[in-house]
């Protein structure tokens, strides 16, 4: 099987979690493109979604499937998305599509984080993906020395401006163990809009698209 055939296992085992009547919250990359394919094919027994960014708004709407304003929203049941890393504790790595602020913001609103990846993404330890800063564009030298400082090496992603209209900072060669820490500080950085870790919020479940057929944990 192809990655991405791994990738679309994953996001239509995902429909178990979408409960009928419900508004969805819908992530952002080409594992939740499949997703949101999958939610076309039952458009009719949900409400309709709270996307994490404007491609994904494009894919629900071309689709029929109404598209809400987070701010409308008082509660999500589920929020389904990606992930660049996962690893045993359910923290994650994300953001490889720029899309890592809303997306946070959108898990946030959510009772449950399913996460769906193929299963390249399960890592030991987090951090040999690079990890995503959106940050405010005039603050990128700032951080990105403050960056310096935590040992990481960024590397400004050039000509990627995010729906947010900042600027993303790739920050390689970090061997992630506390990954919770290192994400409040991040995020402590003056000019950080916020970072690609998922460790406050991990996920609650995860399904795991494997050549055995997808796996939930
Ligand atoms: O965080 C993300 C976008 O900001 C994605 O979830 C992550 O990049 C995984 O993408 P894909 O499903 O295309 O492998």
């Amino acid at each position: 099987m192809t990655q991405d055939e791994l990738k679309k296992a994953a996001a239509w085992a995902a429909l178990e979690f979408v409960k009928e009547n419900t508004i969805v919250g819908v992530g952002t990359g080409s594992t939740v493109n499949h997703f949101i394919d999958a939610l076309g094919s039952i458009k009719d027994t949900i409400k309709g979604a709270v996307s994490s960014s404007e491609a994904s708004t494009a894919r629900l709407k071309a689709l029929g499937i109404e598209v809400f304003e987070l701010n409308d929203v008082d509660v999500l049941d589920v929020y389904v998305d990606g992930a660049d890393e996962i690893n045993a504790h359910n923290e994650m790595i994300k953001g490889g599509g720029a899309a890592l602020t809303r997306e946070k913001i959108v898990a946030a609103v959510a009772k449950q984080f399913v996460c769906i990846v193929d299963d390249t993404k399960l890592v030991a330890t987090l951090g040999g993906f690079p990890l995503p800063v959106e940050v405010i564009p005039m603050a990128r030298s700032y951080v990105a020395r403050e960056l310096l400082k935590l040992g990481g090496d960024p590397v400004y992603r050039q000509g990627v401006v995010t729906d947010n209209g900042n600027v993303i900072l790739d920050v390689h060669n970090l061997k992630i163990t506390q990954a919770k820490q290192l994400e409040t500080q991040i995020n402590q950085i003056v000019g950080v809009v916020t970072n690609g870790l998922f460790a406050e919020r991990g996920a609650d479940k995860v399904i795991i698209g494997t050549k055995n057929g997808p796996q939930i944990k």
